[in-house]
């Protein structure tokens, strides 16, 4: 048993259940705000329902990109002739599967705990709810009650779950959700994928190369909407290719599954049917807060939770309750979040400490800015999809002036010696009254480790003229920017 488990708060009051900071949720944003409360002086305890580490890391990220990860190695080496030749057969299916359980560490998270343990957090396992202003109740395993009371801030931090449409038979269908399409031992021989989002296109890609006959219904007419649309074009046609069916401007209306060994029975909006094995509803997220007692501390049980930039709940007397990480829905996702936390850590340790003004002007110290204008992602589809920022729309929608540059990415000698006949797109979109890139895309072979220096520029908003002095290396893919550079500077 660790310290944590084990003995009373190291910050305790005379009932040794009063903390500095309480975070009701122990995933990896809930771990980050209670270690940058500790790093800040601060005693901090967390609770947890399930496992130390949240979705992240037993259902979410690590088990998907363990799961993708085979697919992109495998297809990198095939585009390349000299390696494609030593390339025989698919992937060894049980071998990923094997390889993505150890990523979760078999859903123990005993090294989690051991991790919390050495930052001198405290752990209480349970189901914590709020029980009017600091307060928390801890409903613990062995169903007993326990109270814990925060001096300063409680922080909620209970994440996301997936969100299913209401549709005729779908309990009975029981379909699977994210977690199942990231957990599951065996690969179904038909897999249906609804919903053409991030969760879809990337298990979509995942269970086509493992093995499954995979049929993606998509209600609007791309994959991947929010993105730039030749990012949802391209991972559609390499899908394709693959064997997957890409449907769009299709959904489903009803399920059927006669009992839990039989196949399950789509009938779809366009009067046709599908019968699949299995059926994954990517269908978006809800937040974790329907259970919480936000009642008691009078907020709206069941929603996104709103917060300012320092990531305090709006609208709550005496300014002590965060939400930090999807359970604000402000960006769901991980780094994002983590990225919150360590804004919401000090802000909690500045305000503990009396600070009279924080840094809460655009891009403070204390004002998570990024979210609103450089959030970063990659979709780790083959090929992969990778933006930060803005879209072109998204800029007009906000009524920017823009410029923008787009490139076939085979141009570029770092890529075409990268893959042969690599496939991709970039574009950049430049704020024309500033001079400053303030959204980029790339989407192909190997662009996730490409997006940080969009990133920088994006959030650094660095002068174009700067950027020209960036000087990317000889032959590598990132000679994209000086193509795209020169595309804007003409
Ligand atoms: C399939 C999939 C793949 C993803 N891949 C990526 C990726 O590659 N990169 C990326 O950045 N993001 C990815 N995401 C998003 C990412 O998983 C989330 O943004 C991230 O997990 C959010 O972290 P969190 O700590 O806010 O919530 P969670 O990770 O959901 O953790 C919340 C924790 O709170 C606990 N909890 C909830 N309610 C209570 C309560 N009342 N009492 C006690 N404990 C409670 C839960 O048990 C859980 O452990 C993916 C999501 C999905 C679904
Ligand atoms: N690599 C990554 O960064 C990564 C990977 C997976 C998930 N995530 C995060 O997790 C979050 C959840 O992903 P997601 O794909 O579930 O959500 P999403 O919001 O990205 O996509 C859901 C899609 O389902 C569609 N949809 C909703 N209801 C539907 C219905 N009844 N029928 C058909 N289609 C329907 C929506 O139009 C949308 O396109 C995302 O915000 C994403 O950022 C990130």
């Amino acid at each position: 048993m660790t310290r944590s488990e084990a003995t009373a708060p190291t910050t305790g009051a005379p009932d040794g259940d009063e903390f500095d900071v309480i975070v009701i949720g122990a995933g990896p944003v809930g771990e980050n705000v209670a270690e940058r409360a500790h790093a800040m002086g601060l005693g901090a305890v967390v609770v947890e329902s399930e496992l130390v580490g949240g979705d992240c890391s037993y259902w979410a990220c690590m088990p998907s990109k363990a799961l993708l990860r085979p697919v992109a190695a495998l297809a990198d080496a095939r585009r390349v002739a000299g390696a494609a030749q030593a390339v025989d057969g698919g992937l060894d299916a049980d071998a990923v599967l094997a390889r993505r359980t150890s990523f979760t560490s078999n859903w123990q998270d005993g090294n989690q705990v051991a991790w919390l343990d050495s930052v001198a957090v405290d752990l209480v396992r349970g189901h914590g709810r709020l029980d009017g202003p600091r307060r928390v109740i801890v409903e613990t395993p062995d169903g007993s009650a326990r109270t814990l009371t925060a001096r300063h801030a409680v922080a909620v931090c209970t994440g996301s779950r997936a969100a299913l449409p209401d549709l005729p038979g779908i309990a009975d269908a029981r379909p699977w959700t994210s977690r199942d399409a990231t957990s599951s031992k065996e690969v179904p021989g038909r897999l249906a994928v609804v919903g053409g989002g991030v969760v879809g296109a990337e298990m979509a890609t995942a269970w086509q190369a493992l093995g499954s006959d995979v049929t993606v219904l998509v209600r609007g007419d791309r994959l991947l909407p929010r993105m730039e649309p030749f990012a949802g074009e391209l991972v559609a046609e390499s899908l394709t290719e693959a064997g997957a069916k890409v449907r769009t401007g299709v959904s489903v209306e009803s399920l059927e599954r006669p009992s839990p060994d039989r196949p399950v029975t789509l009938s779809l909006s366009d009067g046709s049917r599908l019968e699949v094995d299995e059926v994954l509803f990517a269908t978006g997220r809800k937040p974790r807060t329907d259970d919480l007692g936000l009642e008691t501390v009078g907020c709206e049980p069941g929603g996104w939770l709103a917060v300012d930039d320092s990531l305090r709940v709006t609208g709550v007397h005496g300014g002590w309750l965060y939400a930090v990480g999807d359970a604000n829905g402000r960006a769901l996702l991980t780094h994002q979040g983590k990225y919150q936390a360590r804004i919401a850590g000090s802000a909690i340790g500045a305000r503990a400490a009396g600070v009279p003004l924080l840094e809460t002007d655009r891009w403070g110290a204390h004002a998570a800015t990024a979210d609103h204008d450089a959030v970063p992602q990659v979709v780790f589809t083959d090929p992969e999809a990778a933006s930060v920022g803005l879209t072109a729309a998204d800029a007009e929608q906000r009524g920017l002036r823009v410029r923008v540059a787009d490139l076939d990415m085979g141009e570029v000698a770092g890529a075409a010696l990268y893959a042969d006949g690599y496939r991709g797109r970039a574009r950049m979109v430049v704020d024309i009254d500033r001079e400053v890139v303030v959204g980029v895309t790339f989407v192909g072979p190997g662009v996730s480790e490409l997006l940080h220096s969009a990133t920088v520029a994006v959030a650094g908003e660095v002068p174009l003229e700067r950027l020209w002095h960036a000087v990317p290396s000889y032959p590598t893919v990132s000679e994209v920017w000086l193509r795209l550079l020169e595309a804007c500077r003409g």
